[in-house]
């Protein structure tokens, strides 16, 4: 297969001026599902990261444990007690992203919550399944919804447990390729040093980034700004996603000049003032 290079061009591709004629229903109803009492920050994270990458609206599907946090640390994500089915259903319906899975924990509530979403999402839906959801799915030998365009953010082991291709086989691209598409993915996001984007007739890889990203919490933010991105940014599903992959790791390219390990809370932080460089060109 051939692989091409994800550049930074992707970036003023799809990060545009927004029309000054426009109010926050234009930029992505986004939903976040995860945070067990254990992993809360992992949600209260990819939070963050969609409100910063500009999401119009986030609402954040939670355990109540996090109510208390995810409005001291981002008052602007609405939030959604995640034993209330009644009310996930009615937000699923509102809203146009659902990203599920960061902190989500493998329990059977988590079981339940992956289940409920995919039986719920429809064809004007953009799914992103990160984390623990991919690992309950693995668990439980379900496959993605059809209905939905679905993106998947797996890093290497949570891939290996999801497609059987295991660690050393994971350099035969065809092998992912195949995965991808026996599991209904739209979008595969292998998260690696130099992660890969496999879809329909495209493999691209991140040729930036580094060690300084080996650090909880970093693929949370990233699956925020992917909510957030493609959620905004509507035209073409795979290049907010490649957009997103790439401004993640350029953010923390730049922050590694000065820090040994880079915070992924402050990505999601930085993000915006990042965009609004690319969209001025400067
Ligand atoms: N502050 C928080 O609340 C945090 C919560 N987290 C959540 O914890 C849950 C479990 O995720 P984990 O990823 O820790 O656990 P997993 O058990 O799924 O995988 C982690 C292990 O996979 C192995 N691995 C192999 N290749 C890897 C690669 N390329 N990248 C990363 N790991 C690789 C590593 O040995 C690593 O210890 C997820 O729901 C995640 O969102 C983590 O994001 C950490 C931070
Ligand atoms: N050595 C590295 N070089 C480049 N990127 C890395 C490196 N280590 C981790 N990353 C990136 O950090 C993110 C880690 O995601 P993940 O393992 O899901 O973290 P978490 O679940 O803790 O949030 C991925 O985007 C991955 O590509
Ligand atoms: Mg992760």
């Amino acid at each position: 297969m051939v692989i091409n290079e994800l550049k930074s061009d992707i970036l003023h591709e799809v990060i545009l001026r927004r029309p000054d004629d426009s109010h926050k229903g234009d930029f992505g109803r986004v939903l976040l599902i995860g945070g067990s009492m254990q992993y809360g920050g992992a949600i209260l994270m990819a939070g963050q990261a969609s409100v910063g990458a500009g999401a119009g609206l986030t609402t954040v599907a939670t355990d109540k444990v996090n109510l208390t946090a995810l409005h001291t640390r981002t008052p602007e994500a609405m939030f959604l007690d995640w034993e209330d089915d009644e009310q996930l259903l009615a937000n699923i319906e509102k809203n146009d992203v659902i990203v599920i899975g960061p902190g989500l924990g493998t329990d059977q509530h988590a079981l339940h919550l992956v289940k409920l979403v995919f039986k719920s999402v429809t064809d004007k839906h953009i799914l992103v399944v990160d984390g623990s959801a991919l690992t309950v799915m693995a668990e439980n030998h379900l496959t993605f919804p059809r209905q939905a365009y679905t993106i998947a953010t797996p890093h290497q082991m949570e891939w290996a447990r999801l497609s059987g291709v295991q660690l050393n086989y994971q350099t035969e691209h065809q092998l992912n390729e195949v995965q991808r598409q026996i599991l209904n993915l739209d979008v595969l996001v292998l998260k690696q040093h130099h992660t890969l984007i496999y879809a329909e007739n495209e493999l691209r890889q991140l040729m930036i980034g580094g060690a300084y990203q080996a650090t909880g919490g970093m693929g949370d933010v990233l699956a925020g700004i992917i909510g957030g991105f493609v959620g905004q940014f509507k035209k073409n599903h795979l290049k907010a996603t490649e957009a997103a992959v790439y401004a993640h790791s350029i953010i923390a390219q730049e922050m590694a000049a000065h820090s040994y390990v880079v915070k992924p809370s402050f990505i999601a932080d930085s993000l915006s003032n990042y965009m609004s460089r690319i969209q001025s060109n400067l």
